[in-house]
């Protein structure tokens, strides 16, 4: 695999500590969520986001009041309550990923090349859409949610999986039990196997154009997670066949680039690196937007032993203003079974990109491309794969949130209404840091697909 190129990085965003004095500072509540919220403050021109604490149960009431602050959105009365839920269970589950990719690696001492169904990313995925389905059931009622998600019950149900099943119900658990830390009620007592499998099994929508329902991919990037690499957690709100909401958790993918090279020789030479200072740096990050807001913000990794921390800050996200092909950066999926290398490397060239392709596992790369360190994302499958909605649904919101545009190779759209899969994709996914920078791609890609032989 390469490895991110970290010298072609550009953080654009300046990082505003939540220490920093601030000015118009307005408290935000929410229903059923305890202990922290969002708000939105403005300091010197920018704003940004602070988790603030409180103790109580609010009604429904105040969180529309004040939306007009969350994300400054057209149409604030949407999906407020929604984003703070989205947010803090991927931070949840982001930890839950976290623990077992740790274990995963001291145990064998090198990062893991296989997966197979016992594999711990198998657990991994059954454990957040657990802990996913449970938490926003209890949030919105088990009545008001629907999600699509890949886990199949029926595996985990049967008797020779006992083993994987008790390793995913004391995840989920020991994940619930800090509910409260991430500003979330968890259960009153464990969860048993039943509740566990019931809430997996919850998971059963197939989209479709009319309704609500969420699109979840518990650990998109299988082979960057097992290899320790770079892996995601997508959560998105659909409605009406159009994505509203997108949350994608990050837990390799700093909040600056610098510690990315960092975090890339962290398992390696971990005692030869001096680490940043215990504050400074994170890890992982989470980023996410609404439908409408033209915001899009990123978060540090929370984390219970970490809770010195808290208030937390958000900020926001821009996709980068490079629109010259020469000095923009591209990214596509590792593994060349999953996109064509040598379309993308034909393509680039006759576009004039001249950096070397960012291959990342996951979603990552929307993330990339949504802050600002690349400009364009191809995926070009092998013809016959259907992209799934999941894949990809969180990623496009946030970007065309943050400035950037998202289509097929056709420049059009990409349908979330068709059900579980991308239906009627022209050939295969372009997102851009900008309008510019997109129409040169697409102008490019029928004359090279012509004379390729995909
Ligand atoms: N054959 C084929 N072609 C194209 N795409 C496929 C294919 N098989 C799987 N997938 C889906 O791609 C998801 C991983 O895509 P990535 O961009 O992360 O690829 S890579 O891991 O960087 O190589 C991956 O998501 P996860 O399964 O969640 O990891 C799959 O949904
Ligand atoms: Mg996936
Ligand atoms: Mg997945
Ligand atoms: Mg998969």
């Amino acid at each position: 695999m390469m490895p991110l190129n970290c010298s072609s990085l550009v953080f654009r965003v300046p990082y505003i500590l939540a220490q920093t004095r601030l000015t118009n500072t307005k408290k935000l509540t929410s229903t059923s969520c305890v202990g922290s919220c969002f708000t939105t403050h403005s300091y010197q021109n920018k704003s940004f986001h602070i988790v603030s604490q409180f103790n109580q149960n609010y009604s429904s009431s105040p969180v529309m009041e004040d939306q007009t602050n969350l994300l400054s959105s057209p149409r604030p009365e949407n999906y407020s309550k929604e984003l703070i839920v989205a947010v803090r269970v991927v931070q949840m589950a982001c930890s839950l990923c976290q623990k077992v990719q740790d274990s995963l690696i001291s145990k064998t001492n090198s990062p893991v090349h296989s997966k197979d169904d016992n594999s711990p990313v198998t657990v991994a995925d059954w454990s957040v859409q657990a802990t996913v389905s449970w938490i926003l059931s209890e949030s919105f009622g088990c009545r008001n949610v629907s999600i699509l998600a890949e886990g199949d019950v029926q595996r985990l149900s049967v008797a020779d999986a006992s083993g994987l099943l008790d390793a995913v119900v004391k995840l989920v658990n020991d994940c619930l039990a800090e509910a409260t830390y991430f500003g979330l009620k968890g259960p009153d007592s464990p969860l048993g196997s039943s509740d566990v499998l019931e809430a997996i099994s919850r998971c059963n929508s197939t989209g479709g154009p009319t309704g609500k329902f969420w699109a979840l991919d518990p650990v998109d990037g299988t082979l960057g997670f097992v290899r320790g690499d770079q892996y995601a957690v997508a959560l998105a709100l659909i409605e009406d066949g159009e994505v509203v909401l997108g949350v994608l958790g990050c837990p390799n993918y700093p909040m600056k680039k610098e510690w990315l090279s960092y975090h890339h020789r962290y398992h390696r030479i971990i005692s030869k690196l001096t680490p940043p200072t215990s504050e400074s740096w994170d890890k992982g990050c989470v980023i996410y937007a609404r439908k409408g807001s033209g915001e899009a913000w990123m978060q540090p990794l929370h984390h219970k032993n970490k809770l010195l921390a808290w208030p937390n800050s958000a900020i926001p996200v821009r996709v980068s203003l490079i629109d010259n092909p020469a000095l923009a950066t591209f990214c596509e999926p590792v593994d060349k079974s999953n996109s064509s290398h040598s379309f993308t490397a034909g393509l680039a060239h006759s576009v004039g990109l001249r950096k070397q392709p960012l291959r990342v596992y996951s979603m990552v790369k929307y993330a990339a491309i949504a802050r600002g360190d690349a400009e364009i994302f191809m995926k070009f499958a092998r013809t016959g794969y259907k992209e799934k909605i999941g894949d990809h649904a969180a990623g496009v919101i946030i970007i065309q949130e943050a400035g950037g545009v998202v289509t097929d190779a056709g420049g059009s759209p990409l349908d979330f209404s068709k059900g579980i899969f991308l239906e009627g994709l022209d050939r295969g996914i372009i997102v851009c840091a900008g309008a510019k920078l997109h129409e040169k791609i697409i102008r490019a890609i029928d004359d090279s697909w012509n004379s390729s032989n995909l």
